[in-house]
């Protein structure tokens, strides 16, 4: 069976394709033999300098897992240790255990040494509440002796539907799991806590593995078909004017940064729209980008007759934060998309009602908020820990009827219809100063060329990732846009 390695399934809707494989008639235990065998594999394909397994089982099916994988590691003629907590009755788990003939010793029946590996099949997906303080202590003594750990499903105590942790969890080295990611295998700090990832075939049938709710990871196939394309036909005004909206002298490099970018994701042209004070020190940088001299909202208004002018970057280095504000309903009012990022996000803290009444309509807002920025926007959603960051996304998303993109090493790209990516492939090293202003660019460049404005969002981010992995470790930004790669010829 072939895996979507893009669909993330929340815990609750895996539990219900579970449901749904053993209705349609495939054996519940069988899944669970697949499923441990899966784990043994990876302990001994990892550790084949293996001393002795300690397999930690809890009560659940995460636990019947552990009680197939102790068998099967014993069987391979590794010494194990089971302990844990006995299953409850009646179900695959108890019958996964009464098929292991190792005791089942208590939890806390293990003294540490070399050699050791700790396969945890505590809480997989039936995790609802902070571990007890015997969990809590197990997990401490697994850390202080530096035993590497093997997760089945997830990390016992993290959640899988927010990727953060319920209480004390465990750090996996690696991650063993079933049928579909979840979201917290991929959003923060989860991905970090589960080690390598292993997304293993136990048998569900592909047909059911779906979700009412679904979230992808960030894949070409979400917004390939909406590309910008060339063709003979084309000239530069048909490929989009981006304008990106600079700010005062001292502050000059950021829109830069973001017109490069939005040149090399393909626009036609690219023009920096400079205060009058700037233009000479702009210029003196500036070679295929053009310049228009625009001080204040009467010289913008006049410029926004021109129609051809097709998309607005709006924030990086602009400083004067009611300027933006002014320009932004400036830009709102033209009808054409606009990206806010940076200081142009700054200039709505307080005031995220009065941004979204000026998108409403066709969705062509796009805001590219950092994690400090998304807080200065939105301190309620921030601080409301029950959500995940993708929840979170939703929500601005539909606040401000624009596509929201989160930013960080497990960037969100969501949209006010619920559509929800979430990239976590980037390199790390786009974490530089000035790579945010790249993004922005790139987001402005493909919003000027037509494309819808989620499908740009999850593209964006996609091409960030691509140039910073083209720049390679240790690029400043201005390599990455200049790493930024056009699009492909149809
Ligand atoms: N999806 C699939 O197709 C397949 C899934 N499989 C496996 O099944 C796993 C899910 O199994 P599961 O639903 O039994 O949940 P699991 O995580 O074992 O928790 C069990 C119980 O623990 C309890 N509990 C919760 N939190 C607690 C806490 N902090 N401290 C103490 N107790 C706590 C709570 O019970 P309660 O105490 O509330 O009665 C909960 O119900 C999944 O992760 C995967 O490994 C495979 O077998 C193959 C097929
Ligand atoms: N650890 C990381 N892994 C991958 N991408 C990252 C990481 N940290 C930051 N990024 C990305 O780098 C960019 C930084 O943007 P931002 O914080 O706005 O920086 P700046 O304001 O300096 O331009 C964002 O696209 C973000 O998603
Ligand atoms: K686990």
């Amino acid at each position: 069976m072939a895996i979507d390695h893009a669909l993330l399934v929340t815990p609750s809707a895996m539990g219900r394709i579970d449901a749904a494989a053993v209705a349609s008639g495939v054996d519940g235990y069988g899944l669970m033999q697949a499923a441990g065998a899966h784990v043994a594999a990876c302990v001994l394909a990892h550790y084949p300098d293996i001393r002795r397994a300690v397999v930690l089982c809890g009560p659940g099916n995460n636990g019947g897992d552990g009680h197939v994988a102790a068998r099967l590691l014993s069987q391979s003629g590794v010494p194990v240790i089971r302990c844990g907590v006995p299953p409850k009755k009646g179900g695959d788990a108890a019958r996964a255990d009464a098929e292991c003939d190792l005791p089942l010793r208590a939890l806390d029946d293990w003294h540490p040494e070399a050699g050791d590996v700790v396969v945890d099949a505590l809480f997989g997906a039936g995790l609802d509440r902070p571990a007890g303080p015997e969990i809590a202590a197990l997990i401490d003594r697994v850390r202080n002796a530096d035993t590497p750990v093997v997760s089945v499903d997830l990390p016992s105590g993290l959640s899988g539907r927010t990727g953060a942790p319920t209480g004390p969890c465990f750090q996996a080295a690696h991650t063993v799991t079933f049928a579909a990611l979840k979201p917290g295998h991929v959003l923060m700090p989860g991905r970090a806590l589960c080690g390598e990832m292993h997304l293993c075939d136990i048998g569900i049938p592909a047909r059911l593995i779906v979700s009412d709710d679904p979230v992808w990871r960030n894949h070409e196939e979400l917004y390939r078909n909406q590309l910008p394309t060339m063709s003979a036909q084309q000239h530069k005004y048909s490929r989009g004017h981006l304008v990106v909206l600079s700010g005062p002298l001292i502050s000059g490099g950021a829109a830069r940064l973001a017109a490069m970018a939005g040149l090399r994701a393909g626009a036609g042209l690219v023009s920096l729209a400079t205060p009058p004070g700037a233009v000479m020190a702009q210029a003196a940088h500036l070679t295929a980008i053009m310049q228009r001299s625009i001080g204040d909202e009467e010289t913008l208004s006049d410029w926004l007759e021109d129609d051809r002018l097709s998309g607005f970057v709006l924030g990086p280095g602009f400083g004067d934060l009611e300027k933006a504000r002014g320009f932004c309903g400036l830009l709102a009012k033209s009808g054409r998309p606009v990206v806010l990022d940076a200081d142009g996000l700054t200039a709505f803290a307080g005031r995220v009602d009065d941004l979204g009444k000026l998108f409403d309509g066709d969705v062509r807002l796009m805001v590219t908020p950092h994690e400090g920025e998304f807080r200065r926007l939105f301190p309620v959603l921030a601080g409301d820990e029950s959500l995940s960051k993708v929840d979170r996304a939703r929500a601005a998303a539909q606040l401000l009827n624009a596509v929201v993109i989160y930013k960080g090493p497990d960037t969100v790209i969501a949209g006010p219809d619920g559509r929800a990516a979430v990239n976590s492939d980037a390199p790390s090293w786009l974490a530089t100063a000035g790579s945010g202003d790249v993004l922005a660019g790139i987001a402005g460049g493909l919003l000027a060329q037509g494309m819808p404005a989620f499908e740009a969002g999850c593209a964006s981010v996609a091409l960030h990732g691509d140039a910073g992995r083209r720049a390679g470790a240790g690029m400043t930004a201005e390599e990455l846009a200049a790493s930024v790669k056009s699009l492909p010829c149809d």
